[in-house]
């Protein structure tokens, strides 16, 4: 395990490291067994589990966001994050492609995108 002091702030290497170790990680972990791997048990549940499963952390992290604490929304954060890899995996859809899309959006304003979309429309 790796303990890194947020307060002095992670580099960027040091973000893509953890990243890309946890996917790393997590794809080993598919053909694991159950018996001995959260991620592994979650694959023989399925898609909907998975998928379910990432739903339910949202909504505890809308949750710490409203009512909890600062510590509360980290742990929920880090719970997205971690069940959205896992359902990409099962997908079997890289941070690489995810990161690429959002590396396409660079600079394009929500506003400017959502105004070209309703042009579309009309
Ligand atoms: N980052 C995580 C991580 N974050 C959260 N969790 C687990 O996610 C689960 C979800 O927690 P909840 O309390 O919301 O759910 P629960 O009530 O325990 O579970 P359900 O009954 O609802 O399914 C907990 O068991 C957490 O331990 C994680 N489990 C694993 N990892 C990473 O994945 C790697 C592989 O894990 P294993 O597959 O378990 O070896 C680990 O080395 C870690 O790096």
């Amino acid at each position: 395990m790796t303990t890194l002091d947020p307060a002095a702030g992670l580099s960027h290497g040091d973000v893509m490291d953890i990243l890309s170790r946890l996917e790393t990680t997590l794809a080993s972990r598919k053909t694991a067994d159950p018996e001995t791997s959260y991620v592994a048990q979650l694959h023989a549940r399925g898609l909907p589990v998975i998928a379910r499963k990432l739903g339910e952390e949202s909504i505890e992290a809308v949750v710490a966001a409203l009512s909890g604490d600062r510590n509360e929304l980290v742990g929920e954060a880090a719970d997205v994050i971690f069940h959205l890899l896992v359902l990409l995996a099962a997908r079997d859809i890289t941070l690489d492609e995810v990161l690429a899309e959002l590396a396409r959006r660079e600079g394009l304003s929500g506003l400017d995108e959502k105004a070209s979309r309703t042009a579309k429309d009309t």
